[in-house]
Order: C-alpha cells, then sequence, then structure tokens
C-alpha cells in the first residue's frame, strides 16, 4: 500500500470530510450539522490516509469519558468519522486506520475505545464487542393506556424553545449521566447535539419541540421530540418522534410520557433510541401493542484490558483468572487475574491457571454489564475451566441498570 496515513491538518477538514460524506452515501450533511462536527472534530486525533493528494480515508476520535459500573468515568476514545474511498476499498486502508488508532490511544493512557458502527460486522475483528442495545418502539397511543405513579399531577410542564433550554437539559443530562453504564460525560459543546434540528432531517415533521418537567420550578426533567401530522379519511393520524428524555424522578418521568401520549391528532409515539430497561415498559397496559425491538448500539474495545477491568466495580465477589486472546492488540493477550466486588477491583498478570478462556471482543461485550458471560459461553464464545467460574464471573459482571448510549458520535 503506497497511501500515506497522517494527522489531520485543520486546512483540509472539509476534503478530508467531504471524503466521509461521499463514502456514507454522497448525499452530505445539511450545513448546520456540518459546521457542528467541524468544531467538535479533534484534529490531532483525526486521520487521513491520502493517494497523491487525495483523500481516501478518515478517522477520528473524541475525548470521552464514559460511565461504567460503579459510576465511575473512564477515559475513552470514541471514534468516528471511519470511511475509505470506494476506488480504495479492501486494500487494507482500514487496518492500517485502526492499528494507528489504537496505538495511539494506548500512548494516551485511555483503558478504552468505543464506537457505533454502521454495520455491526466490520469492528469484531479489531477487538470491538457489542455492549449495548438500544430499544426502539411504535407504541399506538389509541389502545395503550398509561399508569402513572402517585403525585405525578404535581409535575408542571413547561413548553419552551429547544435553544433556550440548552443549559436545563443538559445540567438534567449531566446529573443521570454516572447513574447508567455507557452514558459519555459530555464536554463542552456537545449540548448542541440534541437540539441540533436541521430543517432537511425532518421529512415533513415539525421543527424540534420541547417541554420541561417542573418540581417546585425547579427543572427536572425534559423531552424533545418532533411531531409529524398525518391524516387519513377516518381523521387525524400523527405521529410523535421521541428524540430525546430524562428525568430525575419517577413522578417527572411519567408525566413526560403522559404528555407525549395524550397529543391531539397524534395516535402513535415512535421511540427511537431508549435502554432497554426504560421504566415507561411497566407503565403501559399493553406492551405488546408497543412493537419493542433492539438495535445494536455501543461496541467497547478494551485497549489496556488490566486498567480498564480495575476501573469499574462488580456487582458481586468475584475471583477468576481470565485466559484472553487479542490478535490485534497483542499487549492484552495472556492469563490476567480479576478480583473484587461492589467496592472495588484488582486486574494483574498471572501465571496461574486459567479458569476461563475468552478473546479481547467478549470482555468488551460483558464490560458494561448489559451483555451476560454466560449467554456468551452458550454461544461457544466464552469457555469454563474451572466449574462455577463461568457463573461467578457473570454475575460479578452484570449490571442492575442495563447499560445505554443515550446519542450517536
Ligand atoms: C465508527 C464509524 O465511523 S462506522 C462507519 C464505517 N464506515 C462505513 O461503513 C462507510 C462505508 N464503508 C467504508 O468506508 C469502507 O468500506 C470500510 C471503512 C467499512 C472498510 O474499509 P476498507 O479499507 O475496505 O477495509 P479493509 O480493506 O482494511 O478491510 C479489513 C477487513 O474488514 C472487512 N470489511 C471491510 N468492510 C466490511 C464491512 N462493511 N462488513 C464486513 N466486513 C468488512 C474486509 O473484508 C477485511 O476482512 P479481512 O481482514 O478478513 O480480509
Amino acid at each position: 500500500m503506497t497511501t500515506e496515513l497522517r494527522v489531520l491538518r485543520p486546512a483540509e477538514w472539509d476534503a478530508w470530510y467531504g471524503e466521509l460524506e461521499l463514502a456514507f452515501g454522497g448525499a452530505g450533511e445539511a450545513p448546520e450539522e456540518r459546521e457542528l462536527w467541524q468544531s467538535l472534530t479533534e484534529h490531532e486525533r483525526s486521520i487521513g490516509a491520502w493517494d497523491d493528494g487525495d483523500c481516501v480515508g478518515t478517522a477520528g476520535a473524541f475525548t470521552f469519558r464514559l460511565s461504567v459500573p460503579g459510576g465511575t468515568l473512564v477515559p475513552a476514545a470514541g471514534v468516528t468519522m471511519v470511511s475509505v474511498a470506494a476506488t480504495h476499498r479492501r486494500r487494507g486502508i482500514l487496518t492500517a486506520m485502526m492499528r494507528r488508532q489504537l496505538d495511539d490511544v494506548r500512548g494516551l493512557g485511555e483503558p478504552l475505545a468505543v464506537l457505533t458502527a454502521l454495520e455491526p460486522g466490520i469492528y469484531g475483528r479489531f477487538g470491538y464487542g457489542v455492549a449495548t442495545w438500544q430499544l426502539k418502539a411504535e407504541i399506538d397511543t389509541v389502545r395503550v393506556r398509561l399508569s402513572v405513579p402517585e403525585g405525578t399531577e404535581k409535575i408542571r410542564l413547561r413548553r419552551v424553545k429547544p435553544a433556550d433550554a440548552r443549559a436545563e437539559c443538559e445540567a438534567v443530562y449531566a446529573q443521570q449521566a454516572t447513574a447508567r453504564p455507557g452514558i459519555p460525560a459530555r464536554r463542552p459543546g456537545w449540548e448542541r447535539l440534541p437540539v441540533l434540528d436541521p430543517p432537511a432531517d425532518r421529512e415533513g415533521a415539525s421543527p424540534l419541540q420541547c417541554v420541561l418537567a417542573e418540581r417546585s420550578g425547579e427543572v427536572v426533567g425534559y423531552a424533545l421530540f418532533h411531531n409529524k401530522a398525518s391524516w387519513t379519511a377516518a381523521g387525524p393520524d400523527g405521529t410523535i418522534l421521541l428524540q430525546h428524555l430524562d428525568a430525575l424522578d419517577p413522578q417527572a418521568y411519567a408525566a413526560l410520557w403522559q404528555f407525549l401520549f395524550g397529543i391531539d391528532l397524534t395516535s402513535t409515539v415512535q421511540v427511537i433510541n431508549r435502554p432497554v430497561d426504560d421504566p415507561w415498559q411497566h407503565l403501559v397496559s399493553d406492551i405488546r401493542r408497543c412493537n419493542v425491538r433492539l438495535r445494536d448500539s455501543l461496541f467497547v474495545r478494551l485497549v489496556d484490558l488490566g486498567a480498564a477491568l480495575e476501573a469499574r466495580t462488580y456487582r458481586t465477589p468475584v475471583d477468576v483468572v481470565l485466559d484472553v486472546e487479542d490478535t490485534f492488540c497483542p499487549w492484552n493477550a495472556g492469563r490476567w487475574r480479576l478480583t473484587g466486588d461492589a467496592k472495588g477491583a484488582s486486574c494483574k498478570r498471572t501465571e496461574e491457571g486459567a479458569d476461563l478462556a475468552l478473546s479481547v471482543r467478549e470482555l468488551g461485550s460483558a464490560y458494561l454489564g448489559g451483555i451476560s458471560l454466560t449467554a456468551l459461553a452458550g454461544a461457544g464464545r466464552v469457555r469454563e475451566l474451572r466449574q462455577g467460574a463461568l457463573a461467578e464471573a457473570s454475575s460479578a459482571f452484570g449490571s442492575d441498570v442495563a447499560p445505554w448510549l443515550p446519542h450517536g458520535f
């Protein structure tokens, strides 16, 4: 391969991002969306592949801190903007960029790299495992009823312009970020993402709308949504497209859902990305008419295995020796003794006999507590070498709260 790989120079951003847009289909993004991603690009963490002056490959990384079980925020590279030109595909350019990027992440001392994939088949070979799901639903709000908890009526709802409520929404987001694994703590600038609302992307729906939930004058929740009107011969048949919703207590949460269910002229709430254990599923009268389905979301790669496994806590006590395969980052390969509980953990190299054999990809999947080692063992991807070790480790890695990534990047 004669292609040159190098760090992005700020003046090259247009050519670099233009190549990414082409590889993503060529329609391009709305100007306001492009401008936001340009402002968020970390040039020193972005790689371009160049062939005779033409950009033929892109890969970036954001400096994130990701919430993990136990509530710690762990440094993580948020891998993004990955593309290879159609003229240069399947010659190893992606592989070369992933090699360079993971070496850089290791050099920076970040224990984790994370991403969302346009196609889930791409990143397993580089040691990424799917770690969270996003729940989607289409709720028939004509037939499905909500039962809300006592005190919901005390929540006041106030409609505001989304751009005017950025600070309030961000404060609610920040308060719940460490309560659920998988949520990135947002750096300044990212608060613009949830309220980004390019008219070109609305497909006939209303501009983004925002409702704040208040208790005694204090903001305790918000919902951001579009309303897409539709009419049939029988009457109105509109859809609410829920973009974001956060709430700090069950009453604020229920009040926001009650509001969304009750909007006149609509008969469906379309849920685009919620956690798998989202409580609304326990407020509805008929879950079957909510048409729930799952999609893969965040992929996790342990870059510094020892540091990553020490950074989280474990739901139940664990003491196991893991025999780990990692062909792409061989510094992680070999045996590690993991001991830990709900207070903390230690993960050190060992010569002791192994209890479980697995690859770094399975550890990435299990890391946030949303995918069980037992399920992976059922697929033959984790091997139990000491009886009882699988149940012990699987229970310890689990999380009471399902991990979730609230927004793409
Ligand atoms: C985090 C993000 O940004 S996700 C966005 C990813 N980007 C896209 O999907 C945009 C459209 N696609 C592309 O730009 C390119 O086809 C890429 C980036 C997916 C692949 O780039 P390439 O340079 O062709 O990949 P490369 O030649 O290094 O292939 C490495 C391996 O991945 C495999 N591979 C590449 N693309 C895919 C895919 N879409 N699905 C499954 N396997 C794939 C190759 O077959 C190869 O396998 P091998 O190691 O067994 O031989």
